[in-house]
């Protein structure tokens, strides 16, 4: 006779409407044979570990990261009844359960790893009623801050690194349980009872009419989280926003901070038994539990920013170059190995006007392998402890190397930055090498210049494997390329006898033939040819000339963007 005997959600049927299998079936990820089933498989399991090798570094930075959110949870709401002298049958007075905590998150300038940001973030829980019409405090949201320039991407059903939404996971708990059990527990999360009356409310038409309201508004709530789902959040958070408020507000709006964007909202509040009063139900005995907060899986990237990206096989010198640009200051490991560099590092080059950068002033310096360097340096200071002299005179040097920088505060006119990558080999894009997620970074740097081993038979098969996985990783990416480094130049020419320097004058030209006809970069107005240019990083030779056209390159940027 009841509504409820056909919808109520006490009936299995409905329920097995909200399984989720219709939307992972939904979702492109998941294909339709087995084959492919293991090949994605397959690339998932070899994404993790290229992920895991380019961390194990132990490095506190971090540029890839995947939380779990959860909104706060709604407070209960309250059975209970007003007491007074002489009023023996006081009114329902429960109050009601307070609203769970939102989640948002902030970009702010003043952090630039991911690493400080838990895996789990859970909002606040809302208090819960109390007696005499006390309703549950509201719980205040929760901030979570991460860099500038952090892609925020919804994970979606299908991927195998999202947890559970809240559905799931009450489907997950109620697994095993056979009809009654279910429907009971069911019943318990969702219903307070006024104490020893549980059996007796359950039995009640007023509860079950309860119960079959409460459905329809879950389900209508279900439904708006579906609504909600079909637009995954997907933002690039790099910029902060100003809340304006116009002068002709009205008097009190005053003004609101910006939270940032909201990921998870709490869930709201039980209802206190006063609620459940009506004609036929003078004194109701049960009031409603709060609701969960929801629960979303987010990836968060973090793009780095710098004006210019090198990219280069492994073992081509780009650590040394940006050493060398530095003069030392750019921390990057060298070494004689693949694979040396794991995350992306960023140096900040600082050229005075006239073209002299603070890494040429130190003079004839060698960028050896780091290792090497540090074995030399705890000579150094072996020997010196013995010699209270030398001790002297080591402190007046290292003084006069740090007033070479800072003498250089007066003379610095321009300052951009470079960042040091990863090795990118041929096939980087199925996650051979390192892959190349980490070119996620160089997106949005103004231009990206190519460092080869020039010393190699064949630099340019280098050039066109370079150039293919950065169109593979994301078409178009290669036309931001202004330059292409020849490195290890110095190990060319011989000793300097006429045949080895004509060899190497003619392996240059053409590698310039090579750039001039095939790595032709389309711009808006016209094409662009790519500089070439020899160098020897570990030598300090021609790296003048490498910050004078990346300072052009810079500069152009700079003013198109402006
Ligand atoms: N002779 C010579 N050797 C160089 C030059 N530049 C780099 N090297 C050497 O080449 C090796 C690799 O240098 P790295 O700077 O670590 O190379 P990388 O491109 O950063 O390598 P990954 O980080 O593995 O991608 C080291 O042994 C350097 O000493 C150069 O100009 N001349
Ligand atoms: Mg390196």
């Amino acid at each position: 006779m009841f509504f409820y005997v056909e919808t109520g959600f006490s009936s299995d049927t409905h329920r097995l409407q909200f399984i989720p299998a219709r939307r992972e079936a939904s979702h492109p990820a998941v294909t339709e044979t087995q084959d492919d089933e293991d090949n994605l498989q397959d690339q998932i399991r070899r994404r993790r570990k290229t992920e895991w090798k380019r961390r194990q570094g132990g490095q506190t930075f971090l540029d890839h990261l995947i939380i779990n959110v959860r909104g706060g949870n709604g407070g209960d709401g309250c059975v209970a009844f007003h007491r007074e002298k002489w009023k023996p049958m006081g009114p329902p007075s429960g109050g009601s359960g307070g609203r769970g905590g939102d989640v948002y998150i902030l970009p702010t300038p003043n952090l630039t790893t991911l690493s400080s940001i838990p895996k789990r973030i859970r909002g606040a829980a809302g208090a819960n009623g109390q007696g005499t019409w006390q309703n549950g405090k509201n719980a205040p949201p929760t901030i979570i801050k991460v860099p500038l320039g952090t892609v925020l991407r919804e994970l979606l059903p299908g991927d195998p690194r999202r947890a559970k939404d809240e559905w799931e996971a009450e489907e997950e708990g109620l697994e095993g349980l056979g009809p009654e059990d279910r429907r009971a527990k069911l019943r318990d999360d969702r219903w307070v009872h006024y104490p020893r009356y549980a059996d007796d409310n359950i039995n009640r038409d007023v509860f079950k009419q309860a119960e079959a309201s409460l459905h329809r508004e879950e389900r209508a709530r279900r439904w708006a989280r579906k609504q909600r789902a079909l637009s995954p959040i997907n933002v690039d958070l790099d910029k902060t926003e100003e809340v304006v408020i116009s002068d002709d507000a009205p008097l009190g709006t005053g003004r609101q901070e910006w939270l940032g964007q909201l990921v998870a909202r709490g869930g709201s509040g039980g209802l206190g038994n006063p609620h459940f009063l009506s004609p036929i139900n003078r004194s109701p005995k049960f009031a409603t539990r709060g609701h969960e907060g929801e629960r979303i899986t987010l990836s968060l990237e973090l793009k780095i920013l710098a004006d210019i990206g090198l990219v280069g096989m492994p073992n081509a010198g780009k650590s040394t170059l940006l050493r060398a640009l530095t003069g030392g200051r750019a921390k990057t490991e060298v070494a004689s190995y693949a694979f040396t560099t794991l995350n992306p590092i960023v140096g900040v080059i600082r050229v005075a006007e006239d073209g002299t950068f603070e890494g040429a002033l130190q003079g004839e310096r060698v960028f050896e392998e780091t290792a090497i360097e540090e074995e030399r340096l705890r000579e150094c200071e072996l020997s010196e402890t013995e010699d209270q002299d030398q001790l002297l005179r080591s402190e007046d040097t290292s003084d006069a190397e740090q007033r070479t920088g800072h003498h250089f505060d007066i003379h610095e006119t321009f300052r951009f930055t470079v960042a040091d990558n990863p090795g990118l080999i041929a096939r980087a894009s199925e996650n051979v090498g390192l892959g190349h997620s980490f070119l996620r970074s160089m997106e949005r740097s103004l231009a990206l210049v190519y460092v080869v081993d020039f010393s190699r038979p064949d630099p340019w098969d280098e050039l066109r494997d370079l150039k293919d996985e950065l169109e593979k990783y994301l078409p178009g990416m290669s036309d931001k390329a202004h330059m292409v480094i020849a490195n290890k130049a110095d190990l060319l020419g011989g000793d300097g006898d006429q045949k080895a320097v004509d060899e190497a004058r003619e392996k240059l030209r053409r590698l310039e033939e090579y750039v001039k006809t095939e790595m032709v970069v389309k711009t808006a107005d016209g094409e662009r040819i790519l500089d070439v240019i020899p160098a020897s990083a570990k030598l300090s030779q021609n790296t003048k000339k490498v910050v004078r056209l990346m300072q052009n390159y810079v500069q152009q940027a700079r003013t198109a963007q402006v």
